[in-house]
Formats: C-alpha cells, structure tokens, sequence
C-alpha cells in the first residue's frame, strides 16, 4: 500500500493511503506533498485516498538489504581522506560526504511505533515524515532543515551547518566557516529574486535533535510566481552539497561510494498559498532487517577525518533514540 505519513512542527499528525505519482520539479502539481532525490531527477507526490489510523508494517515496500552499499568506518575515513585531497585540483572549499550506518531490525519492530516516536521527541523542531511505495521502498526521517517556508506576507529560509555535540563545546573555525558558505550562498540566492524586506537575523545556536548547530534565519516577502524558481535556486545548499556548488555537486556524485536517493532531497508541501518545504537530512531507509541511516557532514580542508566520523555517529543518535526505544 502507498503510504505518506507526516507531522510538520508543531502540526497534527496525518497518516494517508493513496498514490505515489512520478513527476518533474519544474511540473509539481500545487497542493501536494511531494518528495526528492538530491539531484532532483526523481520527484514524486502523493495523491490521498483515504486517512489511516495505524501504520501497519505488513502494509509497507521493504527493499532489500543488498540494495544498500555499507563501507566500514576504515574505509570510511579512507574514502573521506581521499575525498578532501582532490578539494585543490577540482577548486571545492566544502563539500559534504555521508554515509550510510546500518542498524539492525527486528521483527517485532514497530515501523508506526518508531514514527510516533519520532513525532513525540521533534514535535517542535522537525518535520518528521513516512513515506512507503514500491518504486521507492519505505523512508522515514526527522529533519530540521527549512529550505523555503512561510506565504506571502512571510517567506523564511534557513542556513543550517556547524555541528557539536556538547552544548558547552566552543565553535570552532571551521564550523563557523562551513556555516558562511551556507549563509553567503542563501543570501545571495534570496537576492537575486528581488525579495521585499529581507532581513537576516544573528546567527544562533540551536539545538536539532541529538546535536547542537549554527543556525541563520532569513526573513522575507516574495511573489509566489517566485516560489519555485527560488526553491529549485536554493537547492541544493552549501549544507548538504558544497561551494562552489556545480563542482561540488559533480564531485560528490563522482566520489561517494553510494547512491543518496531521497538523502539531501527535497521534501515538504507546495501549495498556492503557503509552502513548507524542507531538506531531507537525519533520514533512514526502512529496508527488510535494517534501518539504513544517510548520515553527512560539511568538509572543508581543515577537516579532521575521526572527528567528521564522530561527527556522523553523533547525528545518528536523533533516529537511534526513536529506533531503539
Ligand atoms: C548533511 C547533514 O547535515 C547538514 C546540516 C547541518 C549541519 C551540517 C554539518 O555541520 O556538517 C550539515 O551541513 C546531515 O545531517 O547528514
């Protein structure tokens, strides 16, 4: 059964059957919930047929486990290693490089249960999500990142980069420098389409989930003629693809050893009067005995190789306490 799933920040709960319909970015339909790949060749949204009360798990595609590529930490920090020496040659100042952690299912797994308590723990910070078909399997996830969101008084848009675990760690240069890619590229992106009043706010520490991030708002007026050519404008961001971002893009397809699918996408709601679309980061692919988790972090030269690793089990923890709970 086609199944869509979905709680937006402090929004209700919606569990639907239905049909996931094959499209383009440039042809969404509006009034949809619709969902990505990173590279924004396949887009899919959902038509609703009927509301369901409860996720069964007999009800969901699983593919199966052999369709997903695990590296082991070793080869891991190897593969990132080599990732970062090719930064001077292809001239990338940041890219992002994920993997893939594999965490055991069982049986008595409960893929609703997990999704509740997904929507308990983000209720206000994340838009926690479930999607099941057979062309693409079952995901679910918990991002936090907005990429476009508001109507059109207020449009908002977020750079979310720089990570820590500890609340009392201090920034370092690095994080605060991954941070301005994003920044400078959302700005100018924003600008480019001639917004009314935008103001970008200071930049915060807030804390998504497991971890601690930099965060910059950006607030806005636009025409909605603009919505979509500024959405597909801003996607993919310095976040979760790099600077400068075509070479960087090209350089990630080329060099990460899996396939991102719906890890990076879009993901959210496009209607005619309001939109709320997201990233889709902190993500899992729900295959026959394991949960897939994408899990990427911004690097730059100053990277240091275990600490990026760290970095990647520390974001895990935000779908790890729902799955083992
Ligand atoms: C790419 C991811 O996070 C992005 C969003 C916030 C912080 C990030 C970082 O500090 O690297 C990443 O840019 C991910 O969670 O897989």
């Amino acid at each position: 059964m086609a199944v869509l799933a979905y709680q937006f920040p402090d929004g209700d709960i919606k569990k639907m059957s239905g049909r996931w319909v094959k499209s383009s970015i440039e042809d969404l339909p509006l009034d949809h919930f619709f969902i990505s790949n990173f590279t924004k060749s396949e887009v899919f949204y959902f038509v609703a047929e009927q509301v369901i009360e409860k996720i069964v798990n007999q009800s969901l595609y699983f593919n199966s486990s052999d369709s997903i590529f695990v590296v082991h930490p070793k080869a891991y920090l190897n593969g990132l290693q080599y990732f970062i020496d090719g930064f001077e040659h292809e001239g990338i100042q940041k890219a992002i490089f994920s993997r893939i952690k594999l965490v055991e299912k069982h049986k008595e797994d409960n893929i609703d249960g997990i999704f509740h308590s997904l929507t308990d723990r983000y209720k206000h910070e994340a838009l926690v999500y479930l999607v099941s078909d057979e062309k693409f399997g079952t995901w679910m996830g918990a991002t936090p990142e907005i990429l476009l969101s508001g109507n059109q008084e207020l449009m908002k848009s977020v750079a979310l980069a720089g990570t820590k675990r500890e609340k009392e760690d201090e920034w370092t240069k690095k994080e605060e420098e991954e941070h301005q890619y994003v920044v400078d590229f959302v700005k100018t992106k924003i600008a480019s389409q001639a917004p009314l009043r935008l103001q970008v706010l200071p930049t915060e520490t807030v804390k998504k989930g497991a971890v601690y991030h930099l965060e910059t708002r950006f607030e806005f007026s636009i025409a909605p003629i603009k919505w979509n050519t500024l959405m597909r404008s801003l996607h993919p961001t310095p976040a979760v693809c790099g600077t400068p971002q075509e070479a960087a893009q090209k350089y990630i397809l080329e060099n990460e050893p899996h396939d991102r699918m719906f890890y990076t996408g879009l993901i959210g709601w496009r209607g005619k009067e309001s939109l709320s679309v997201y990233v889709n980061l902190r993500c899992m692919q729900v295959v026959s005995d394991a949960f897939a988790l994408y899990l990427g972090g911004g690097i730059t030269q100053s990277s240091d190789i275990v600490s990026e690793l760290q970095e990647t089990e520390d974001k895990s923890e935000t779908l790890l306490k729902a799955i083992v709970n």
